[in-house]
């Protein structure tokens, strides 16, 4: 939380036009601080939140009027925010300015964006240019700034006037030391692992990517780093703008995500709103936003909001901050998602696979997208089928979450195992649950949903939606013992690969052997499961790894700097 004392020293000038983000510190700026003095401050506030993986519902989430279903993955991404450690220099005296140092710790020490916000006139934004632009960081910091100086301004105490919440939006940030800094770290999930295995002589193995240390430290920047396609961009920026958010007061995030209060869930509504800004802004599109709501909300059922909400801010990205009424635009009541419970049943895992390939997923887009234009009749069938299929697809989920405390549900699972999934039916009688039924109608909806009528796409629209690569990997894993089904998650393509699998070791191990040994395509197991938490506060010291990770960090910066 930010310290409460006012500053006297700060005085402010005339002109509110806005606050306004320019180059921090110069490059090259010796820090301060030592790795041997790394010590978070106590004001520190770390806020994590998970990735994705859109189970069914790719391209038709992009329309109102169908569902997508997603599952937030236990890979996460973790943002601390905290006051600077070194003492005020030249730089930071300035009481009518503070610095905002963002830096993605587990990447080059390039991989850091400074700023320095402050109360003067309107400057055209700029980064710090040595280490390059970071659009979704700028973006996410300059909407967030002026969210939280709206609110500020609206508060009791301040009664609309800006110049006063300016000031103190600057104390806030300012702290005792003149500024803040924010350290992202996402899980190694997030970003392919695979040189790192070979580094080490490891196979690629789950048992393998546990040997690695947490947060990893990559050897290049972001952008030459090949992702995942576990939404890093989404979950960078809902875990930034809730963290400061956070860190200045504005909101309070729950520290679990069962059963949070009316005002936590306000918060988590008021960071959904934001980060979906944020994101569109930086990608230069309002998408589905399927992959913030997921960050924010956790599994879920998800109908986008409509696209109106959001086109009359995506003029203006950039400063100056205060340029529009945010805070009415981002309110919970103008927002029209939705967002119904959706989680796998007790037993069944969720297996991911990052494919040495990779799509360009808005390219992907704008293909299918044009041929649903025009071969209208044809995409509206196909689009009416998977909607249909994705369903039912949810309907027998929900139907197993249903029968979780059955008589015979886990005997049934624990059989199931070892069984093709066309032979699950014969375990019917003995056990005599009906989750039997259920499982076979699962494994028929998730090959009808997620197999056969992507292929149906593929094949109309020449978009490899399911390439025949990725059939052909799908085909040989769903003949696994155990193995319920799979696809190709999101846009498809060659990103990724999704399974569900029955839950022992023997048959994610059968999974792994055959990946492993698979030729036609490099398959990289993740270590991600589902998860049904979403975006939560939580204590940085109980987050393995993140500590370290964040004074490896440290190190690196101060020995490029030297
Ligand atoms: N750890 C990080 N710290 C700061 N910024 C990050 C980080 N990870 C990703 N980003 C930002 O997100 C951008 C990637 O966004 P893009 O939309 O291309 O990928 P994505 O669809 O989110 O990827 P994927 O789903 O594969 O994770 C990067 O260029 C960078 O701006
Ligand atoms: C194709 C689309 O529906 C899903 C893209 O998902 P992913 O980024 O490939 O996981 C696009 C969107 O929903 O914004």
């Amino acid at each position: 939380m930010a310290p409460t004392s006012t500053d006297p020293a700060l005085s402010v000038a005339n002109d509110l036009q806005s606050l306004s983000l320019s180059p921090a510190a110069p490059k090259g700026e010796v820090p301060s601080a030592t790795p041997s003095d790394f010590l978070l401050p106590d004001d520190a506030v770390c806020v994590s939140a998970p990735g994705k993986v859109l189970m069914a519902g790719g391209y038709l989430v992009l329309e109102r009027q169908h569902e997508g279903l997603v599952l937030a993955t236990s890979s996460r991404f973790y943002c601390v925010a905290a006051g600077t450690r070194s003492a005020a220099s030249s730089s930071t005296a300035d009481p009518k300015s503070a610095t905002i140092t963002i830096s993605a710790s587990q990447f080059p020490a390039e991989c850091s964006w400074s700023y320095r916000v402050n109360l003067v006139t309107y400057p055209a934004p700029q980064t710090n240019p040595g280490n390059g632009k970071n659009k979704f960081v700028e973006i996410a910091l300059a909407k967030t700034l002026q969210l939280a100086l709206e609110t500020i301004s609206e508060g009791e105490e301040y009664k609309g006037d800006n110049e006063k919440a300016g000031v103190e939006l600057l104390r806030r940030m300012r702290g005792s030391g003149g500024g803040m800094e924010a350290f992202v770290m996402a899980d190694n999930d997030f970003y392919s692992q695979r040189e790192q295995l070979t580094d080490r002589n490891l196979p690629r193995r789950i048992s393998s990517l546990t040997q690695l240390p947490p947060f990893n430290p990559l050897p290049r920047p972001i952008h030459q780093i090949n992702k995942t396609g576990l939404g890093s961009s989404a979950a960078l920026t809902t875990s930034l703008t809730a963290a400061l958010l956070s860190y200045f007061g504005i909101i309070t995030l729950p520290s679990s995500s069962s059963s949070p209060t009316p005002e936590e869930t306000t918060s988590l509504d008021t960071v959904h709103a934001l980060a979906q800004l944020a994101h569109c802004l930086a990608q230069g599109k309002v998408g589905s936003g399927f992959d913030v709501s997921s960050a924010v909300y956790g599994s879920h059922a998800y109908r986008r909001f409509s696209p109106a909400i959001l086109t009359p801010l995506m003029s203006s990205p950039h400063l100056p901050i205060r340029a529009a009424n945010l805070k009415d635009s981002l309110a919970r009541d103008k927002w029209d998602q939705t967002t119904a419970p959706l989680r796998l049943p007790k037993g069944l895992r969720l297996v991911l696979a990052d494919v040495d390939a990779g799509t360009d997923t808005p390219s992907f887009v704008n293909k299918v997208l044009w041929w649903k234009v025009e071969q209208a009749e044809e995409a509206g069938r196909m689009w009416a089928s998977l909607a249909e299929a994705n369903g039912l697809l949810r309907q027998h989920l929900e139907g197993l979450c249903s029968m979780e405390e059955d008589e015979g549900y886990t005997r049934f699972m624990e059989e199931s195992a070892e069984k093709h999934m066309e032979d699950v039916s014969y375990i019917a009688a003995e056990v005599g649950v009906y989750s039997t039924l259920f499982v076979s109608s699962l494994t028929i909806s998730l090959h009808i949903c997620l197999r056969q009528l992507f292929r149906l796409v593929t094949a109309a629209s020449k978009v490899p939606v399911e390439p025949a690569e990725q059939s052909r990997v799908l085909n040989a894993s769903m003949k696994i013992p155990g193995v319920v089904g799979g696809g190709v998650p999101g846009a498809g393509g060659f990103d990724a690969l999704f399974l569900l699998v029955v839950d022992t070791p023997t048959v994610l191990e059968a999974v792994q052997d055959l990946w492993e040994g698979w030729t036609e395509m490099s398959l990289c197991p993740l270590l991600a499961r589902q998860s049904d938490g979403g975006l939560v506060k939580v204590d940085v010291g109980e987050v393995a790894g993140l500590k370290e990770g964040i004074a490896g960090w440290e190190k690196r910066k101060l020995a490029a700097t030297l």
